[in-house]
């Protein structure tokens, strides 16, 4: 796309053209910061400033799926963490973007949400509007589903929920391939109790479920640059200033944010630099990495370290840098002795596959190299995991929360953390809410994912240099309840492998081996491999009160200051059981519209008001689901029995279920474990 390149540096502003003021300066034009750039400057009497780091990545390739598993390292910040004592010593990578796009620029596409208890948890800790609910309006805003292939969607059944996708920007849809094995795959998840649900974007991302890809029609990446931030490049209100790093931000006596300094990128520190007027909102949007320490180098942080640092103390905030989470993982691999052809490997080893599937793919973009990173998981709650669930759950409610949350965290954040594990423990407890995530293509190896873990890290400024790379501490697995929960997540894996129908495929285990069985091994197993994170890093400037360690409340003002908010990734306050992108438009969409409606309220300040700490009961989001299924399109609605009936796919029992029993012509209830029955 060489013609785009000329347009492209055209639309990136040059320091020296810059205005002395901008109504909004947006800190960070990654993924949250075009977003939201973008429904600023719909108003055009309002003038937006974006300052990236990074620069417009102008390589084609980005745009292919290949670049789902092949991002480039120069589009992402050189940062390992510390050693991490919980997973035996070693430095994890970390994955922040610094390239414009953000981390839609770089990631693997699994475009999902998480299921709607996860943000109905967000509002339990005191954040009212931010439950799912609330949260949809967002994600529909957001995005736009495009219908993928029939003669695919046939062959495997998938399903999803048109409901749930509205008009947005983003372009989201199912790639034209999957791997034959995975329709075993599927019937060996009924087999050991994981039912199928029709979809996982209208709340109910829990079990196993369909994940579609932010891909355009012609499998290309559909991300904040070419969907928010190209279509409006050349409004006249709107700049984009790449290759500079926004130091630090400077306020009044009032402590109302005034200004933020910027310098150009690889000059040395004490380089000059430019000062440049907000007249209304500055937004933080620099990503989990950076945006603590943006407000750590303005005066905003753990007293401490900023004295240590030598910054003059503007907020003592202690949350800000606490409250780390990711999604660890660990690998396990089986091999299948009698797999279903093609499979994965047979890109590599059968040359007539192979060149069918270029030809495929260079003719009409479509066949197995449109496919990214597989799209269907396996979110599991607990109780379908572990009959020994209430037994964990005490065990963590007995737990000191201090002594395994870093030592730095405050009184305030150990607060805090004591309420999500409230919140949280309700989550583990649920079957509407999963605690770790199985991906599944159709191969015998994949990641086991950790997605509600326990275990919380830091990101610090290093106080001799706060400009130099900062401390960055996932802990992860320093509380041991993360292992228990890996161990039951490798027995289940081994449980589905030995499932009925899995047995065609002559499933053989290779790591971590048949003879590691007792839990120690398997701890031991499952923390030599682990990584810290799976790139969903979140949470370090957290929606929390200010004294339960939060930074932001629920309308993404930082507390103690005016005029200076948060749209990222960081105000997360409990990581959802979800890749993170999805969530991220969702946020941005809904900080845009927070300050649209403060600016034209004269009455609504661009100050926080004290939260209070009362944490409300979670909301019940009763998400009406319309399944599109082509492959049951035509299928009939007649039943002889009498009573309500259920759909295919729909529950038909289980313990506490009241809803109804018969099923549609076609489909018999059958019991996936105590709690649920479906009808197949
Ligand atoms: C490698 C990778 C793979 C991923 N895979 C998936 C996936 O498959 N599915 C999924 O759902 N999610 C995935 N994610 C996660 C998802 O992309 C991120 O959670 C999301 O993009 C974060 O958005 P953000 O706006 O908070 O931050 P970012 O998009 O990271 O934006 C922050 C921006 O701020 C800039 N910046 C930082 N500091 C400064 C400063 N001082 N001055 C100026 N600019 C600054 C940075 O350069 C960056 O561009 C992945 C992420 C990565 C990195």
């Amino acid at each position: 796309y060489p013609e785009l390149i000329d347009k492209i540096k055209a639309r990136q502003i040059n320091v020296g053209s810059l205005r002395s003021s901008y109504d909004y300066i947006i800190v960070g034009g990654g993924q949250s910061g075009l977003v939201i750039g973008n429904r600023l400057s719909e108003d055009s009497s309002k003038t937006v400033l974006i300052v990236e780091y990074g620069y417009i990545d102008t390589n084609p390739s980005q745009l292919e799926p290949s670049s789902a598993v092949n991002y480039p390292s120069r589009d992402l910040f050189n940062v390992t963490s510390v050693p991490q004592t919980g997973i035996g010593g070693k430095r994890v990578s970390v994955y922040a973007a610094s390239v414009v796009g953000g981390g839609s620029t770089v990631n693997g596409m699994l475009f999902d949400r998480g299921a709607a208890e996860d943000y109905d948890n967000w509002a339990a800790l005191g954040n009212p509007g931010w439950d799912f609910a609330s949260l949809l309006p967002y994600f529909k805003k957001s995005t736009t589903f495009g219908t993928p292939d029939p003669a695919i969607v046939q062959e495997y059944g998938i399903t999803w929920d048109p409901n749930a996708y509205g008009n947005g920007p983003i372009q989201v849809t199912f790639p034209s391939w999957q791997w034959p094995s995975i329709k075993v795959q599927w019937k060996a998840w009924n087999e050991v109790g994981v039912p199928t649900m029709p979809d996982g974007e209208s709340g109910n991302a829990f079990n196993a479920y369909w994940v579609p890809n932010n891909v355009d029609a012609q499998s290309r990446r559909s991300y904040a640059k070419n969907r928010y931030f190209d279509p409006v490049s050349s409004h006249q209100n709107l700049h984009l200033l790449t290759g500079y790093r926004v130091n630090d931000i400077q306020f009044s006596a009032s402590k109302r944010a005034e200004s933020v300094r910027i310098q150009q990128r690889g000059t040395a520190n004490g380089a000059s630099t430019t000062t440049i007027k907000a007249n209304q909102e500055i937004i933080l949007c620099s990503g989990w990495l950076n945006t603590p320490l943006v407000l750590q180098r303005s005066g905003i942080g753990p007293q401490n370290l900023l004295n240590q640092a030598g910054i003059p103390v503007l907020v003592d905030l202690p949350g800000v840098g606490s409250n780390l989470q990711d999604h660890p993982a660990a690998q396990i691999n089986f091999q299948y002795t009698r797999d279903i052809q093609p499979n994965q490997a047979s890109l590599y080893s059968n040359a007539t596959f192979q060149a069918w599937a270029q030809q495929q793919w260079s003719q009409y973009r479509k066949g197995p190299l449109s496919m990214l990173v597989g799209n269907a998981l396996a979110t599991l709650p607990l109780p379908t995991m572990l009959t020994t669930y209430q037994s964990l759950i005490s065990r963590v409610n007995s737990q000191n929360a201090a002594q395994y949350l870093p030592s730095t965290y405050s009184t305030a954040s150990v607060r805090g953390f004591e309420a999500q594990r409230r919140v949280l423990m309700a989550s583990y407890a649920s079957l509407k809410n999963g605690i770790v995530e199985i991906p599944f293509s159709g191969g015998g190896g994949t990641s086991l994912v950790l997605m509600k873990p326990l275990s919380r890290g830091t990101v610090l400024m290093n106080p001799s240099d706060r400009y130099a790379d900062p401390t960055v501490d996932y802990n992860t697995s320093i509380n041991p309840i993360d292992n228990e929960t890996f161990v039951a997540m490798i027995r289940f894996y081994r449980k589905w492998m030995q499932a009925p129908s899995m047995q065609q495929l002559g499933p053989q285990e290779q790591s971590p081996g048949t003879s590691i069985t007792s839990d120690a091994q398997l701890t031991s197993y499952a923390t030599q491999g682990m990584i810290s994170s799976t790139a969903h890093s979140c949470g370090t400037s957290a929606m929390m009160p200010q004294d339960q360690g939060g930074v932001v409340s629920s309308d993404l003002l930082v507390y103690g200051v005016t005029g200076l908010s948060i749209g990222d990734i960081s105000i997360i306050p409990l990581i959802p059981a979800t890749h993170t992108c999805a969530t991220v438009y969702a946020i941005a969409e809904k900080a845009a519209d927070l300050i649209k409606a403060r600016a034209s309220n004269p009455n609504t300040s661009t100050t926080t008001s004290s939260r209070t700490t009362t944490t409300s009961s979670r909301t019940t989001t009763s998400s009406t689901t319309i399944l599109r299924t082509l492959t049951t399109a035509s299928r009939s609605t007649t039943t002889s029995a009498t009573g309500p009936t259920q759909s295919k796919w729909g529950q038909c029992g289980g313990i506490g279920w009241t809803g109804p029993t018969i099923c549609i012509a076609g489909t018999t209830c059958q019991a996936l474990n105590p709690y649920y029955s479906q009808c197949l």
